[in-house]
């Protein structure tokens, strides 16, 4: 068998681990031959709920996972990791927006970063998925230069996806008959969902996106609303 990956996540008590942890120890993500150790990194108050994750992830019996290490400390976290899913951030309350929290964030990726640089494998592979993720993921390769920048992606996909979710529902075709939408500026209310090369296949015919819709006051109005910015700033979900 295969070396084990060393992966760590974290913000590993929170919601998006629990459904995310059972994905990458499923072989979902690294394929069902590749064994893991698996490192959990929360903050201390969350030790005991950290915990309780791990008793399920026992629960679930899952044969490619060979150990897994929780943890409120970023060194033993990050030491000699493969891959970093950087979940784990500061939660945007009701009426906050996601600028609100950059003081909050910048100080975590900071410290993330400057661990990364020390502890990790300098092929270490990070995603980052606490919002905003782009900011979180400059301001963590920033702080860990020995890292290249191209290993750190911000996980932008979901406004993307949302975008041509929006645009497959309002014609009545699958999302993947949508291409070539584009996603600009930060996971905020400013974020900008851009349909203008996109096109989208209706009955064989590729058509682009705005004359399928036939409908440019709602592009340009609640399409923008609901895609771009976020959900939770726009109310939708909290
Ligand atoms: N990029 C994307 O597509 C998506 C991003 N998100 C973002 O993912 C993040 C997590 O979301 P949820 O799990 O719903 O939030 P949550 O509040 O349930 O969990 C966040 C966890 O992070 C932990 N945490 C806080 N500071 C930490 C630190 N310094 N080190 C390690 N862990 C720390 C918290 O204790 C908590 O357990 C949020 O920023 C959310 O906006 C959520 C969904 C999609
Ligand atoms: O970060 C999250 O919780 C996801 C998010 O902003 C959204 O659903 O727009």
């Amino acid at each position: 068998m295969a070396t084990p990956l060393k992966v760590c996540v974290t913000g590993a008590a929170g919601q998006i681990a629990y459904s995310l942890l059972y994905q990458i120890g499923h072989g979902d993500v690294f394929g069902k031959e590749q064994p893991l150790i698996l490192t959990l990194l929360d903050i201390t108050p969350m030790m005991n709920a950290l915990h309780g994750v791990v008793m399920e992830l026992h629960d679930c019996a899952m044969t490619l996972v060979k150990e897994i290490v929780p943890t409120d400390s970023e060194e033993e976290a990050f030491r000699d990791i493969d891959v970093a899913f950087l979940v784990g951030s500061m939660p945007r309350r009701e009426g906050m927006l996601r600028k609100d929290l950059l003081t909050a964030n910048a100080k975590i990726f900071r410290s993330q970063g400057l661990s990364l640089d020390k502890f990790a494998k300098k092929t270490v592979k990070v995603v980052v998925v606490g919002n905003p993720a782009n900011t979180n993921a400059m301001i963590c390769s920033h702080f860990a230069p020995s890292i290249p920048k191209e290993n750190f992606t911000a996980l932008t996909r979901l406004d993307h996806n949302r975008a041509k979710a929006q645009i497959a529902t309002r014609i009545g075709v699958r999302s993947d008959a949508v291409k070539n939408v584009v996603i600009w500026g930060n996971h905020s209310s400013t974020q900008f969902p851009d349909v203008s090369h996109a096109t989208v296949e209706v009955e064989g015919k590729t058509l682009p996106v705005y004359e399928a819709v036939k409908d440019d006051a709602w592009i340009e109005g609640d399409f923008i609303t609901v895609s771009g910015g976020n959900r939770r700033h726009s109310g939708v979900v909290f």
